[in-house]
């Protein structure tokens, strides 16, 4: 058995890997953190992991988490920068939820995120976990960086464009719609109920921490660099994201074909019919992202839709994929989930 740690076993992306990993046949989960929550039981906080999880939340520092071979950290921004270097020395194998590994430029990522990075070297050593594109060095990270949610549904939607060279890189646009639960669950005012139950709107036009993780991929599948606008919406629904993608066509190509092949056996991705229009509850729950591609009118102006559950693909259940995969694992083991609909 996998002997597997949480960090922020009480936030949402924790709950949800609880939920994964408490059905998963090779794990046995020793350690769950809560600065705030050590000594209750993880079902009382959670009764629908009752009869799942027996544990009670520790805190980090008596998690004992060296004795981990895995240790999720589904913390916030600049927590599992300063814990990993010392855990990877102990052979401990570290997936990070948040973005501390994500961007390779470290200049680029002090900048995105206020902060003075507390281990530079392992962003070198870590793996960007998108396993689409990146399952061959997933299998032996010792650092797994898992994507954020817009980048992943971002990400795999303009893949097969991108890598095709089929598109105009310099002015790809990104329009994406997320669901509350991307804020996570801490208190704060933009979620309340009154707040974001009956209203939309963007945020972050001028500049959103997500544009640089994207670029990032994309001009690594480009192998050069590309031209972004990604402009992110809140949308008054508990899961989902939802992205509408516009690139302008340089060659003549059967998109269709061209998405069918681009993603062919991969377990997570579903390339739907031609004129599909796929909703973000056909994927609620589960760790698929479902892709329709469009030509409308026949015109030089391609639309993807792409749609992910943000806490399971875009958070989690990408990270469970990691963990299959480093561990040589089946990939889709605790995954293999029918989504919820309605
Ligand atoms: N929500 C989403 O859709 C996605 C989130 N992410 C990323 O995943 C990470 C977690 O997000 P989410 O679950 O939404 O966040 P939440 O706010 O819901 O949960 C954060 C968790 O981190 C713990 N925590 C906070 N500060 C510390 C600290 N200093 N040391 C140890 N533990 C701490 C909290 O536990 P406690 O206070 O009990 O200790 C809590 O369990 C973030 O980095 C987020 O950006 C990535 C993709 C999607
Ligand atoms: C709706 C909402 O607020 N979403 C969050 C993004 C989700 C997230 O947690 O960001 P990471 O993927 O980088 O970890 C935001 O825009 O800040």
């Amino acid at each position: 058995m996998i002997k597997v740690g949480v960090v922020g076993g009480t936030g949402y992306t924790g709950v949800e890997l609880l939920r994964l990993l408490s059905r998963h046949p090779q794990v046995e989960l020793v350690a769950i953190t809560s600065r705030g929550e050590a000594g209750m039981a993880v079902s009382d906080m959670f009764p629908s992991l009752r009869g799942r999880v027996g544990l009670k939340f520790v805190t980090p520092q008596d998690a004992a988490l060296d004795k981990c071979d895995a240790v999720f950290f589904a913390t916030p921004n600049g927590i599992a920068m300063q814990q990993a270097a010392g855990l990877v020395a102990a052979g401990v194998r570290v997936i990070d939820l948040a973005a501390d590994f994500r961007i390779s430029d470290i200049a680029e990522w002090e900048k995105w995120y206020g902060m003075t990075h507390a281990a530079p070297d392992l962003v070198a050593e870590a793996v960007y976990g998108l396993p689409e594109t990146s399952r061959e060095q997933i299998r032996t990270a010792r650092v797994l960086a898992n994507p954020g949610c817009y980048p992943t549904s971002v990400q795999l939607g303009f893949l097969p464009l991108v890598e095709a060279g089929v598109v105009d890189l310099a002015h790809l646009i990104a329009d994406a719609k997320s669901g509350v639960s991307g804020a996570g669950r801490k208190a704060e005012v933009p979620t309340l109920f009154s707040e974001s139950a009956d209203s939309f709107k963007a945020y972050g036009v001028s500049g959103h921490r997500h544009l640089p993780e994207i670029r990032q991929g994309l001009t690594r599948f480009a192998g050069q660099p590309v031209g972004l606008t990604f402009v992110p919406h809140l949308t008054p629904m508990i899961r989902g994201i939802h992205a509408t993608l516009y690139a302008r066509l340089t060659k003549d190509v059967d998109l269709q074909a061209l998405y069918e092949q681009r993603f062919a056996g991969e377990p997570f991705v579903d390339v739907m019919p031609q004129g599909s229009h796929p909703e973000t509850r056909s994927v609620r729950a589960s760790n698929m992202c479902r892709i329709a591609v469009h030509r409308p009118q026949g015109g030089d102006t391609v639309v993807v839709l792409s749609v992910i559950d943000n806490l399971v693909k875009g958070a989690a259940g990408q990270a469970v994929q990691n963990l299959n995969i480093m561990f040589g694992i089946e990939e889709s083991t605790a995954l293999d989930i029918v989504p919820v609909s309605p």
